[in-house]
């Protein structure tokens, strides 16, 4: 036999009570008469508790009174057959008109017991209970309701009764005997005192009801039917990618429901453990879903942890001084003051040196319990043993929670590298040895981030999403999206990983959408719903998302958005950038955006600054990490160059060969910066800094290869203008180069920490003679590579490559 127990919201609407009785007739036909355990309809315990404190401070209640019958009224006239409502009606107004009598009294008074709370607050059970009973009864002959307070027996801690178990479980089961051919429908929450006085069994109290039944009867399973897919893995609300656990044992419900997952209250879960009876959390609303059993004996699992729980606004007070070192009986006299207070402590942590102790509450008693501390502590204070307690609000509890942490290295390693990477400042930790539970107390507005960045760090086989910002819409910005768009479905199936673009930004316009903008459509959207650019409002709003797992994409060739990068990674975002003008600004700017990415544990690549998407930057980066020196490096790094030596040949003019390489999408946005050897002085440098080599730029020397009159230009126009004017100057030197037998070639050289380009004619002899297209060729000479060189070669520029080393560089955030 099972216990079925329906939450609020499955008895809360014709709809919900409907689904309900189909459950219970399935339940019904294929094991056999269940036990039916009901809550009162959603929000009614509320509604009758706030008229309750508004009769007695004599206000009135009328209106709420006729809106709770009304709601009854109405579930009745919708579902029970005409003939059959009289009688229904009848008793249920006899439960409202003691309602109003009840809190007659209570206004007339202006006194609220908590024994008149109670006995309010019953009434919401009751008539549910009975109505759905009555409704049932249509179908079946054999429903029977039952008043719980008739045969749950408890103290007379009005609110929060203790049950004597031993009885209730001889009244139930007594009942049962006498009963055991019908269908028993009881309400939840209630019961009563020796007096035979109602008393409530506290917050989830309709949970335990099930569970009492379900240990006196030795049911085989506690079905709680609620409005939510089983526990878990955090909360939906704020977790995307949360998901339901098939399983979990009875600790890691308990702790799981502690920590704010309120689909089941953890005392609750005490009979059915002492008696091994499952507890089964299933869907009122998607009766077919499985759900999750809290059961003895779990199958083993391969996760690390079964979930993360999360309360959202908690208090702390932390109290230090000298008075508390070595003093046996500080923390009892501390932790009993506020028991006595009935002040509900969350979380506890005490350093070794015993010199403070922080403890977590709700914010409603922290001025009631700094007040009693300081009472109580008051000759310590004054001798100065004791610093005044500290009160610290807006903070919130993320507690990762399973039996699998139990000796298994690295589980709070990743914790706090999730947090930490995310610039999640942890103000207190506590573990118990039972290693079920870490909890960690964080800033209330950095939960939402947490719990995204801990669930992805946890639950690896769900994607890791990164939540991307992108500055630049031109060539490579738009190729960019449209790689990320035809490649998300792979690098998802394959990689577990999912890029979400949620800002977009370009020097007109900027538009965010947390939930991930359409790839499709971003630049309808951008120019639609997007608002006037303002860089530093886009670096705000990056920052005020407070996104986990975020990534920044400089795709622009400006200068304004390296001023931002500090205030970036100092707010934990990583960058990755083909704009090479950070790298090769000062040295001193290149040295603080790398402390500053390492410092905030952060990541910085910008793999494409150097030979678009060759590995080169990653090459060097792993001969020096792997304890390589560089003595020397020899380079064609700049692609446009390489296209125009390699492609100038026959009639065509020099002039308009640098054309297509712009029109190919080869140059910077301004071509003289390729020309004028700016962009490969660039590249120079960031590979002689990554090399070690301390360089600033005028440490390159630049041998230009153009005649002055280009390099005086004053615009791009007018620089084509002398290109075209200089025709014979290049002419003479591809016929110089072809009598030699040579080709032209732009060619840098990093030795002796010297850097220089200038332009060489190379005969058939030289490594770097053979290149085509918009080829880059880099050699380095190490110490390992000294005898044979290591060469890196291939396409240098051009959108496709570029943005393709850029989305590289993405995926890779987080990778180490
Ligand atoms: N082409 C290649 O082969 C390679 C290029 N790179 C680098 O890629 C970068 C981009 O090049 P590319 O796409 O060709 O350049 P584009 O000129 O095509 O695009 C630049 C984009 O940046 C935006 N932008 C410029 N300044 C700002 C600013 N201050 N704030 C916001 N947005 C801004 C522009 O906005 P708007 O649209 O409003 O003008 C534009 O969308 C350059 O740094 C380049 O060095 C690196 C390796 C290879
Ligand atoms: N304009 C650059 C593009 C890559 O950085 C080049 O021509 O190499």
């Amino acid at each position: 036999m099972k216990i079925l127990k329906f939450g609020g919201t499955s008895v809360g609407s014709v709809e919900s009570i409907s689904k309900l009785l189909q459950i219970v007739e399935r339940e019904d036909q294929s094991t056999g008469n269940p036990v039916i355990v009901l809550s009162a309809m959603s929000g009614v315990t509320n509604l009758l508790s706030a008229m309750a404190d508004k009769a007695s401070q004599g206000g009135t209640f009328q209106d709420e009174l006729k809106q709770l019958e009304e709601r009854h009224f109405d579930v009745i006239k919708e579902l029970l057959a005409v003939s059959r409502q009289n009688p229904v009606f009848t008793q249920l107004r006899i439960l409202f008109n003691e309602i109003e009598d009840l809190l007659q009294g209570v206004s007339m008074l202006r006194e609220l017991t908590p024994r008149t709370r109670d006995l309010v607050l019953s009434y919401g059970e009751r008539c549910s209970t009975f109505m759905i009973s009555k409704i049932a009864g249509q179908e079946k002959d054999n429903t029977i309701f039952v008043n719980a307070a008739d045969l749950v027996k408890t103290d007379s801690s009005f609110g929060q009764a203790k049950v004597n178990m031993e009885l209730t479980e001889i009244l139930i089961r007594d009942y049962y005997e006498k009963n055991k051919s019908k269908m028993l429908f009881v309400t939840g929450f209630i019961a009563s005192n020796d007096e035979g006085r109602i008393t409530t069994l506290g917050r989830g109290g309709s949970d335990y009801t099930a569970a009492i039944f379900g240990s006196a009867l030795n049911a085989s399973e506690i079905e709680i039917w609620t409005d939510v897919n089983g526990m878990m893995t955090a909360d939906p609300r704020m977790v995307k990618k949360a998901f339901s656990l098939p399983e979990l044992s009875y600790t890691e419900a308990m702790e799981l429901s502690f920590f704010g997952a309120k689909v089941i209250y953890p005392p609750t879960m005490i009979p059915a453990f002492m008696k091994k009876i499952p507890i089964v959390i299933r869907n009122t609303f998607e009766p077919d879903f499985i759900g999750s059993v809290i059961k003895h004996n779990c199958d083993s699992s391969d996760l690390a942890i079964k979930g993360i729980s999360s309360i959202n606004d908690i208090s702390i007070i932390n109290i230090e001084g000298s008075g508390m070192v070595g003093k046996a009986g500080f923390s009892g006299r501390l932790f009993s003051l506020l028991a006595r207070e009935q002040i509900n402590v969350i979380l506890i942590t005490q350093s070794s040196s015993e010199h403070s102790i922080t403890f977590a509450i709700h914010p409603t008693d922290a001025a009631k319990a700094q007040r009693v501390i300081e009472h109580e502590f008051e000759l310590e204070l004054l001798a100065k043993k004791l610093e005044a307690p500290i009160f610290e609000k807006g903070l919130a509890v993320l507690a990762i929670v399973g039996e699998n942490m139990k000796q298994t290295p690295g589980i709070s390693g990743k914790l706090f590298h999730a947090l930490g990477r995310n610039g999640i400042n942890v103000r207190a930790i506590a573990q118990g040895s039972s290693e079920y539970n870490i909890s960690v107390i964080i800033s209330h507005d950095d939960l939402n981030k947490g719990l995204n960045a801990v669930h992805d760090a946890f639950f690896v086989d769900l994607n890791k999403t990164l939540n991307l910002f992108c500055l630049g819409t031109g060539n490579i910005g738009k190729t960019l999206f449209r790689q990320v768009q035809e490649h998300r479905q792979f690098l998802q199936e394959h990689n577990g990983i999912q890029i979400r673009v949620v800002g977009i930004g370009n020097t007109r316009k900027m538009y965010f959408d947390p939930d991930g903008i359409d790839l499709e459509n971003w630049e309808t959207t951008l120019d639609s719903a997007g608002q006037t650019a303002d860089l530093s409002a886009f670096v705000e709003k990056m920052k005020n998302l407070n996104l986990p797992n975020c990534v920044f994409a400089d795709n622009t060739a400006s200068l304004k958005p390296i001023e931002f990068y500090h205030e970036i990674f100092s707010s934990n975002i990583s960058i990755v950038t083909c704009n090479k003008i950070g790298n090769s600004s000062s040295y001193s700017q290149y040295k603080l955006f790398k402390d500053t990415a390492r410092t905030h544990g952060v990541d910085y690549f910008y793999e494409t600054n150097v030979g678009a998407g060759l590995p080169i930057v990653r090459t060097l980066k792993d001969l020096m990490v792997s304890g390589d020196r560089v003595l020397s490096i020899e380079a064609i790094l700049s692609g446009t160059i390489s296209y125009i030596f390699n492609n100038y040949k026959g009639d065509v003019t020099f002039h308009d060969i640098v054309k297509q390489a712009q029109e190919k999408g080869y140059t910077e946005p301004d071509p003289r910066d390729d020309l004028k050897g700016t962009d490969f002085m660039r590249k120079m440098l960031i590979l002689a800094r990554d090399a070690g080599y301390p360089l600033e730029a005028e440490d390159v020397h630049i041998e230009s290869m153009l005649p002055q009159s280009c390099i005086d230009a004053q615009s791009v126009d007018e620089f084509y203008a002398e290109l075209k004017k200089e025709g014979a100057f290049f002419e003479n030197l591809k016929k110089q180069a072809q009598a030699e037998r040579k080709v032209l070639r732009y060619i840098a050289k990093l030795e002796d920490g010297k850097a220089t380009i200038n332009l060489q004619m190379v005969d058939d002899t030289h490594p770097f003679y053979a290149l085509s297209g918009s080829d880059n060729i880099i050699s380095f000479t190490t110490d390992r590579y000294k005898e044979r060189p290591m060469v890196v070669k291939g396409p240098g520029a051009g959108a496709d490559v570029t943005a393709a080393g850029v989305f590289a560089d993405i995926v890779n955030v987080g990778a180490q």
